[in-house]
């Protein structure tokens, strides 16, 4: 089996995107992920850039990785110095990396306007910026920044760039797709020209600006070059780089070549989520291969077949790369949904019972009125209960009542709910207050309950949301709110609608807390 090595670039590139910044903690964290995945090379950052980049390489020596390689960027020497006087090249081999990436222009049109020198000099930096670096670091990599526009518009030039590179002795050079607008078909036939005038090492650096940089990537690895660049989910400057998460799963299980191990792979799905928490963004849940959505069946053709046999729906198995087939109950479903969904909560059902048709008619009827429960499995687990007769009354809510009060125009808005309910034959009666009136409520409704069930001690609303649903023919518009719940041990999704955001609001935190109470051990040992 051939060999691909994967060079990472997400605490580089990654942190050029938008909205993407990593503390010198989380880049290490991450190198250890990257590690573990049996990534072989991780671009850290440039340390002629910023301090932060400079305190990476400096921990990093510190820390035990596997096996990966750290790699240093920076860019090759300025006009009118020589590379020794070069204050990035020097700070690249204090950083005392294992590799040094240093990228340089192979487009005449950049040499002209970036670098405003001749074609000459340019040939003349790349070669012995490359040529300081061979030596003082023990592997050099040359990136050919905008390779492919640059062929296109001078093929002669862009070749004359790689030659010095080659001159130079780097150990790869890598042909960037840097501007991301070169197609698949364009790529493989100027990759076919390179390779009968380069013989060293090539490697590939897209960008995902005409969203082909996956597909890019792909084709070089085709087209025989042996190290391919990218990041975690994508992340990079304008559109992202290539996606790492998309192109390992494709070169072991599609192309049947070696980069990481099996085991390795399974923890794909897992580094995925890890890098978006660290980047604090919210998982992209429609991601191949690694997103909650990449194996999520809705349609019930779609579930029915993959219940007789999983390829009919699905590419490949999802726990080779740490991902779950789910199945999703919505409109669009029919009773295989509902068994496949029964399962899941091990609650036993028959296709044959009319109870499943009963339940089918129940969601389809719900969803006409704005429920959805694709967020909110809780809810639906609740009513297939209540539909089996399986559900357990652990409290009757008598009423409640809100207050949400302006005293002053200066004065912040006041907060306070009171609530009445009753467990077993015990009526309690409380008041609580709240940043908002939803919240209010929620602290009353807890703080009536946990005298009885003191287990909901440990829920926390971790998300709450309210979507506002357009009116239908004869209805008044109505509000949907789904709300996240979670303890120690996991996080369930309940939904509420109505015409009134209160009342939506305290369906969903009813859910919640009886689910809560459902999933202990058992409702009566809650009960004190
Ligand atoms: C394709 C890529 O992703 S390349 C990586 C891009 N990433 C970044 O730029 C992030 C990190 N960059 C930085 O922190 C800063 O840009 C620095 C510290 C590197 C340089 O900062 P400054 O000296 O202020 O320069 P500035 O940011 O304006 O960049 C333009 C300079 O880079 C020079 N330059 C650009 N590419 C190259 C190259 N390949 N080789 C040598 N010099 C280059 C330009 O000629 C220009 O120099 P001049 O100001 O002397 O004319
Ligand atoms: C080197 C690099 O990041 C690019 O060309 O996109």
């Amino acid at each position: 089996m051939n060999l691909v090595k994967l060079y990472d670039t997400t605490l580089r590139d990654g942190t050029q995107a938008e909205d993407i910044s990593f503390l010198v903690e989380d880049k290490l964290r991450i190198a250890h992920r990257l590690d573990e995945l049996g990534i072989q090379y991780i671009e850290g950052g440039w340390p002629g850039s910023n301090p932060k980049d400079v305190a990476f390489f400096k921990d990093i020596k510190k820390e035990k990785l596997s096996q990966a390689k750290i790699a240093a960027f920076g860019s090759t020497r300025r006009a009118k110095i020589t590379p020794d006087k070069d204050h990035n090249l020097k700070t690249l081999v204090q950083a005392e990396p294992d590799v040094v990436t240093i990228f340089g222009k192979t487009w005449d049109f950049h040499v002209h306007e970036a670098l405003r020198i001749s074609l000459e000099e340019n040939l003349e930096l790349i070669f012995d910026s490359l040529e300081y670096l061979k030596g003082r670091v023990p592997e050099v990599f040359y990136d050919a920044e905008h390779f492919f526009d640059g062929y296109k518009a001078n093929p002669e030039y862009a070749i004359k760039t790689l030659k010095a590179a080659e001159e130079a002795k780097a150990d790869c050079i890598v042909l960037c797709d840097t501007n991301g607008g070169t197609m698949p078909f364009e790529l493989v036939e100027i990759i076919k020209d390179v390779r009968k005038q380069i013989k060293t090492p090539l490697g590939i650096h897209t960008h995902n600006d005409s969203e082909c940089a996956v597909a890019n990537s792909l084709h070089a690895v085709d087209q025989g070059i042996v190290q391919v660049q990218g990041t975690i989910n994508g992340f990079g400057e304008r559109c992202g780089n290539a996606n790492l998460c998309s192109i390992i799963p494709a070169l072991k299980l599609k192309m049947g070549l070696e980069c990481i191990s099996d085991d390795q792979l399974k923890k794909l799905r897992a580094l995925s989520r890890f890098v978006y928490e660290l980047a604090n963004l919210s998982p992209n849940k429609h991601q191949a291969y690694v997103g909650n959505s990449a194996f999520a069946h809705k349609g019930g053709v779609h579930v029915s077949a993959i219940q007789r046999h999983p390829e009919t729906y699905e590419h490949l198995r999802p726990e080779l790369v740490g991902n779950m087939t789910r199945v999703l109950v919505s409109d669009l479903s029919g009773r295989s949904n509902i068994l496949a969904k029964a399962e899941e909560f091990n609650i036993n059902m028959d296709s044959k019972d009319p109870v499943t048709l009963e339940i089918l008619d129940n969601i389809k009827e719900m969803e006409n009125r704005g429920y959805q429960f694709e967020g909110a499995e809780a809810s639906f687990e609740l009513l297939m209960k209540r539909a089996l007769g399986t559900h357990r009354k652990f409290f009757s809510v008598i009423g409640f009542r809100v207050i949400d009060e302006k005293r002053h125009e200066d004065q912040k808005p006041f907060s306070e709910a009171t609530i009445m309910i009753k467990v077993g034959g015990k009526v309690e009666h409380t008041a609580a207050e709240g940043n908002g009136p939803v919240n209010a409520l929620d602290n009353a409704l807890r703080k009536a309950l946990e005298k009885f069930y003191p287990k909901l001690k440990e829920v926390k609303l971790l998300d709450y949301k309210v979507r506002v649903l357009p009116a239908g023919q004869g209805t008044a518009s109505s509000i949907r709110v789904l709300i996240e719940s979670g303890d120690k041990e996991s996080r369930w999704g309940t939904v509420g609608v109505s015409e009134n955001i209160i009342d939506a609001s305290y369906q969903a935190l009813i859910d919640s807390v009886e689910y809560k109470l459902h999933k202990s051990e058992d409702g009566e040992a809650v009960l004190k």
